[in-house]
């Protein structure tokens, strides 16, 4: 990912992402509806579907893994390469991420990928979510998040990822991060990108505890910058994004880079160590039962 500049953010590590993408569709470009020129049309995958705008230079990526945008990894993956397409494209300056599904931004891990797996595929599945933080925490592109609903944990994350967030004001939709309530323990860098947002003792308390925040806490924390009303998302995004878009691109890639480099290179010391972690960690006996029970919760809860 070299900048203007010539400084590279994060190197290429990624996986083989293509060989992940069984039976999706990504690369393929349709006319968004009602649109025409280059501007309207629209491509994606099949759970991330991207509407770019070549006159503004801003995209809007849409998470459409029904029903709660569990982050599969299929999504993970086709995730990493709509935001590799976008930046490999000097047209696109922007992205406003948001979700598709109906009341859910992102639902965090998809459970399913690390209950009752064998450890290869949770480490791969890790490596996945490693990947993916790091495109996003260190992207050369202003990534504002729109979020349109419940955003706890891994959702939570991606939030975090971006420059700047936009929330819903609507009592359920809240946001934080809740390992702790399901046994498990979010990793440093989760932790780091925490503390990077709202400080060290609003953490160390959120953390422990599990906190979700619903948006007018959110915004008191700092968890993120602008709630408005639901009907207000999008527009307050693309107007967040033309405050970041003033900014002269290599300044501000420059002046990202110096405040997240630190971070995201922690990881990158410790990505093999971390990933083992991980997989010893969710591994175990007890995590998986906990993992079962609650999604066994989740699923009761529906009726
Ligand atoms: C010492 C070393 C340490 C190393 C590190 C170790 C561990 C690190 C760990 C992890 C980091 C984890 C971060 C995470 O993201 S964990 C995931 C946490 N996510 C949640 O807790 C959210 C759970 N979901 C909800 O609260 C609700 O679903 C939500 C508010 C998002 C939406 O509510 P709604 O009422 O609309 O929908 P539901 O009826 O609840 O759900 C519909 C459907 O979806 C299933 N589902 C929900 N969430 C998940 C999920 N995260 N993964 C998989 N599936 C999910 C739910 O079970 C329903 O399914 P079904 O009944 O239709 O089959």
């Amino acid at each position: 990912m070299a900048l203007a500049s010539g400084v590279r953010f994060a190197p290429r590590a990624l996986l083989r992402p293509w060989a992940l993408l069984r039976g999706t569709t990504l690369g393929r470009t349709e006319p968004a509806a009602g649109g025409g020129g280059d501007g309207a049309r629209r491509f994606g995958s099949q759970r991330v579907l991207v509407e770019p705008d070549a006159a503004s230079g801003v995209a809007v990526m849409k998470l459409r893994n029904p029903p709660v945008n569990a982050l599969s990894l299929e999504l993970l993956t086709e995730l990493v390469i709509s935001l590799e397409k976008l930046e490999n494209d000097k047209t696109f300056r922007g992205i406003i991420l948001t979700s598709d599904c109906p009341r859910v931004f992102c639902a965090g891990l998809d459970l399913t990928e690390i209950c009752g797996r064998n450890p290869a595929h949770c480490a791969e599945y890790w490596k996945a979510m490693q990947e993916l933080w790091l495109r996003m925490y260190l992207s050369s592109l202003v990534l504002v998040a729109a979020i349109n609903g419940a955003c706890p944990a891994g959702g939570c994350i991606i939030a975090l990822s971006c420059d700047c967030r936009v929330l819903a004001d609507n009592p359920k939709y809240r946001i934080g991060l809740n390992e702790t309530l399901l046994g498990i323990i979010a990793p440093f860098w989760l932790k780091d990108t925490y503390v990077n947002t709202i400080g060290h003792r609003a953490s160390e308390q959120a953390l422990q505890l599990g906190s979700l925040f619903p948006p007018a806490e959110a915004l008191q924390v700092g968890l993120v910058d602008q709630v408005v009303p639901e009907d207000q998302v999008q527009s307050t995004a693309l107007s967040e994004m033309a405050r970041w878009l003033a900014v002269p691109d290599h300044a501000r890639q420059l002046t990202k880079n110096m405040m997240r480099k630190a971070t995201a290179d922690r990881l990158l010391r410790q990505r093999d160590a971390d990933t083992q972690n991980f997989v010893s960690f969710v591994c175990r006996d007890s995590i998986q039962k906990s993992l079962q029970a609650y999604l066994e919760k989740l699923r009761q809860r529906k009726g």
